[in-house]
């Protein structure tokens, strides 16, 4: 039966999730998208993936209650609002509306915001979030291209978004440990205060906080915070302590790497791999003329196991050139639509490990994969777990890394591991 349910607003962010909750060794399923069926032998951790990110608010908020429902129905009875960890949302939503529809759907007249990930630099202090030393609002994530955040403020970021109070259990609280942060969110509650900012900027802040509200029905943030659930849920016998591991399958040698993201550390991953890898550049302007055939040629050429990489990475100039000519929404999904194209074939090739970069890439390649359902194996990197999945009746393996994770030589990293 399943002891925390979650929902995750884009793909990579519920591997992320969904990898972290694996630390602990414990099974985790992994839902493109709200099953069709109901759940059948649920794991302990089930996550559902939704593309919900920056949707319509009230099309954000039906998909999320549609996968509560799936998820309750499964047995939870917690569960865990997924979003990013540098809080990617716009003036509307999709954060704040989502998470009241779940409160009030679980009539849960609390819950937390904590997108701290303190192993990939994202800290909060006084609810100010940080990405490594800069504010938020001074990093990198200010020109993003859907969600620009131009406030650092989390209070302020959320206020916005929800229609009850909004309140700071601060660094200061945290630091006295779990009763005391208990002790605060009861007071805030008796303010009426629903919504509470927590400050955390280290792991052992985050096993403080999801220590003192484990029991709270909805709890939301990044990953990290959900990462010391699994040990206190054993620790206080909500699930078994031999929960089972997973053994990775065996797959063939093919691999193949497909980078849609164009953030600035995937920009140096896609070089360093490069240097090393047979690689083709995906070229937004070309492929609306001409569409992927090119592209598809080439991989046919490839030798099976000779390392390869298939990319539409490229510097903000190109990318705003490109979306300048094309439009923002016609330049990403000719890319995407490529990558798609391209993953089919390398599997229909015989490739059977995927690295994909890019939250809508890997929204797109999954889907053309036609992957609903994901086991979480070994993490590559902070966030980014190996998945194993069937596509075509074949075992696939497949990370899907969120834009700015990893290490430079992730690639490489990701490809030694399996
Ligand atoms: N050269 C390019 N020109 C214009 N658009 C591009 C180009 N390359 C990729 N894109 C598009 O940019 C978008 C990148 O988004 P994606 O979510 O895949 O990466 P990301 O934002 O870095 O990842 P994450 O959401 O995990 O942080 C995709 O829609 C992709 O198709
Ligand atoms: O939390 C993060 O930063 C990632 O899991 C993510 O959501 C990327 O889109």
């Amino acid at each position: 039966m399943t002891v925390l349910g979650c929902i995750a607003d884009d793909f990579t962010g519920a591997t992320d999730l969904a990898g972290l909750l694996a630390r602990s060794g414990v099974k985790v399923n992994l839902h493109m998208g709200v099953p069709d069926g109901p759940p059948e032998d649920p794991a302990a951790f089930e996550v559902i993936a939704l593309k919900c990110r920056t949707e319509p608010v009230a099309e954000a908020v039906a998909e999320c209650l549609r996968a509560l429902d799936w998820l309750q129905a499964a047995g939870a009875a917690r569960f865990f609002w997924k979003y990013c960890s540098t809080f990617d949302s716009t003036a509307d939503g999709n954060i704040g509306p989502v998470a009241e529809a779940l409160m009030a759907k679980l009539g849960a007249d609390q819950t937390i915001y904590c997108p701290a990930f303190p192993e990939n630099g994202r800290s909060i202090f006084m609810g100010n979030l940080f990405v490594e030393e800069q504010p938020l609002a001074e990093s990198p994530m200010r020109d993003h291209p859907l969600t620009p955040m131009r406030d650092s403020n989390l209070m302020r970021l959320l206020a916005p978004q929800v229609t009850k109070p909004v309140g700071l259990a601060n660094r200061l609280v945290v630091e006295k440990g779990a009763a005391a942060l208990k002790t605060r969110l009861a007071a805030l509650k008796r303010d009426g205060v629903a919504h509470v900012v927590v400050d955390a900027v280290s792991n052992d802040d985050l096993s403080v906080i999801a220590e003192a509200c484990r029991d709270m029905t909805l709890l939301t943030g990044g990953s990290a915070v959900a990462m010391a659930l699994p040990a206190l849920y054993m620790k206080d016998g909500t699930l078994a302590a031999d929960a089972p591991k997973l053994d990775a399958p065996t797959l063939e040698e093919g691999a193949i790497v497909l980078s849609g993201s164009c953030s600035a550390m995937t920009r140096a991953q896609v070089a360093a791999y490069l240097e090393h890898a047979d690689g083709y550049r995906l070229d937004p302007l070309d492929l609306a003329q001409n569409g992927a055939s090119a592209a598809l040629a080439w991989l046919e050429q490839q030798p099976a196991t000779r390392a390869k990489i298939i990319y539409a990475t490229a510097e903000p100039d190109a990318v705003k050139a490109a979306q300048d000519k094309l439009g923002v929404a016609k330049a990403g999904a000719v890319v995407e639509d490529a990558l798609a194209a391209l993953a089919v074939k390398a599997r229909d090739l015989g490739t059977r490990r995927f690295v994909v970069a890019g939250g809508e890439t890997s929204g797109a390649v999954t889907k053309a994969l036609g992957v609903t359902q994901l086991t979480i194996g070994a993490e590559i990197a902070p966030g980014v777990p190996w998945c194993f999945a069937q596509s075509a009746g074949c075992d696939i393996a497949l990370t899907l890394k969120s834009g700015n994770f990893g290490a430079v030589s992730f690639f490489d990293d990701a490809l030694a591991k399996l």
